[in-house]
């Protein structure tokens, strides 16, 4: 796998890592970025063992798998990061990230905290990292329940992780992250979201 990717312009393209607590907006900043720059962007489809949600396409949202089938693929190496999350297995498969880099789009891994440190640590990917905070955890909780996705046990045990989640996200701080934005109002947390994009991830070869 390659550190990073060079579009034929001759710039130099990183992968971007959001991380941040169940419901606090990420899929909906993603879906900005990718509707206001449709070429530059790829998702990183992940695999997962959680059910669809209504609306979900297989191989488009996640690869929706068997949790036997996907702990043999994690045994057979295919797997940059996996983790725990929400009492289901996700991961990013090292094809998926090559599906999005080999067009020369930045790759943008929508992962939890676990998985941004695994695929960190590894050292096989130079990404950068933001972290997503909601503005409160009583607006976390409000737009999650809003999101209408969740049974009530999923959203109390989403709601635990969270805490957790951005308690860790702290702890990691601006040592680990590119950049931590408050997403509040929407639009200035996208025009955040952007400034990074600028400064880190498509640079001058
Ligand atoms: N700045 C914002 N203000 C108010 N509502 C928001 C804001 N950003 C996102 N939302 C709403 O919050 C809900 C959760 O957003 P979203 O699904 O993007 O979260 P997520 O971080 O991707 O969650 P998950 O990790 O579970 O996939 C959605 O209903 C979305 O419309
Ligand atoms: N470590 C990983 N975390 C992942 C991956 N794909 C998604 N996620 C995170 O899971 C939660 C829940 O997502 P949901 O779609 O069930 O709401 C969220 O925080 C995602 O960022 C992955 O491949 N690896």
């Amino acid at each position: 796998m390659s550190a990073t990717t060079t579009s034929s312009g001759g710039t130099r393209v990183k992968p971007l890592v959001i991380v941040g607590p169940s419901g606090v907006g990420k899929g909906t900043l993603i879906e900005k970025l990718n509707k206001n720059h449709p070429n530059s962007f790829g998702f990183s489809v992940s695999h997962t063992t959680r059910d669809p949600r209504p609306g979900e396409e297989n191989g488009v949202h996640y690869h929706f798998v068997e949790k036997s089938l996907m702990e043999q693929e994690i045994a057979d190496g295919k797997f940059l990061e996996h983790a725990n999350v929400h009492l289901n297995i996700y991961g990013t498969s090292f094809k998926a990230v090559d599906d999005v880099a080999s067009k020369g789009v930045c790759c943008i891994l929508d992962i939890d905290i676990q998985g941004a440190e695994i695929v960190k640590n590894s050292g096989k990917l130079d990404c950068a990292y933001v972290f997503i905070q909601p503005p409160s955890i009583p607006e976390l909780e409000r737009r999650l329940r809003g999101r209408g996705t969740e049974t009530e046990e999923a959203v109390t045990k989403r709601m635990q992780n969270a805490t957790k989640e951005i308690e860790r996200g702290e702890k990691l701080g601006s040592a680990f992250f590119d950049a931590i934005i408050v997403n509040d109002d929407l639009d200035s947390a996208y025009e955040k979201l952007k400034d990074v994009v600028v400064r880190r991830i498509f640079t001058p070869a």
